[in-house]
């Protein structure tokens, strides 16, 4: 079991993936673009975890996803699961600014040119939303 257990979500919507920009007080990764998301808690479902952080940070109810992650990433002592949101009910918006200064859907080619938590984001952005871009 990783010291950090961290599950993410990418919400879809045609050419575009929501990333959010760390806010610059955060004691980890200030000033990054990542994905809405945050720590499972112990005992915790991983999907249940990513249903609770997106409710939290972005105010949108996602049903429980299901499926593999699009992403895993084991770094270290942290291990990140990256799961394709495509289906939710409410407008995502900034609930939580401690967390994220600012929420802005990018296509691929603008992650490209974005600092990312994780150098993959890019890569995933494209894979999953970049088919649409064309
Ligand atoms: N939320 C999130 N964290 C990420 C991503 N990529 C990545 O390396 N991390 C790392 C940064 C942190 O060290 C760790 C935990 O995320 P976090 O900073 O959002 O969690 P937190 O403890 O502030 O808050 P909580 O939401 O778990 O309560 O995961 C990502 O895309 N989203």
């Amino acid at each position: 079991m990783s010291a950090h257990h961290v599950v993410a979500g990418a919400l879809v919507r045609g050419p575009r993936v929501l990333l959010g920009h760390r806010s610059p007080g955060r004691r980890w990764y200030p000033g990054v673009w990542d994905l809405p998301g945050g720590h499972v808690e112990p005992g915790e479902d991983e999907r249940a975890a990513l249903v609770r952080e997106l409710r939290e940070e972005v105010g949108v109810r996602a049903p429980l996803v299901d499926g593999e992650p699009a992403l895993r990433v084991a770094d270290g002592e942290m291990a990140l699961a990256v799961y394709a949101v495509r289906a939710w009910t409410g407008e995502p918006g900034n609930r939580q600014h401690g967390e994220h200064d600012e929420l802005r859907w990018v296509t691929a080619a603008e992650a490209r040119g974005l600092a990312l938590a994780h150098p993959s984001y890019a890569e995933l952005v494209e894979r999953l939303a970049g088919a649409t871009e064309r």
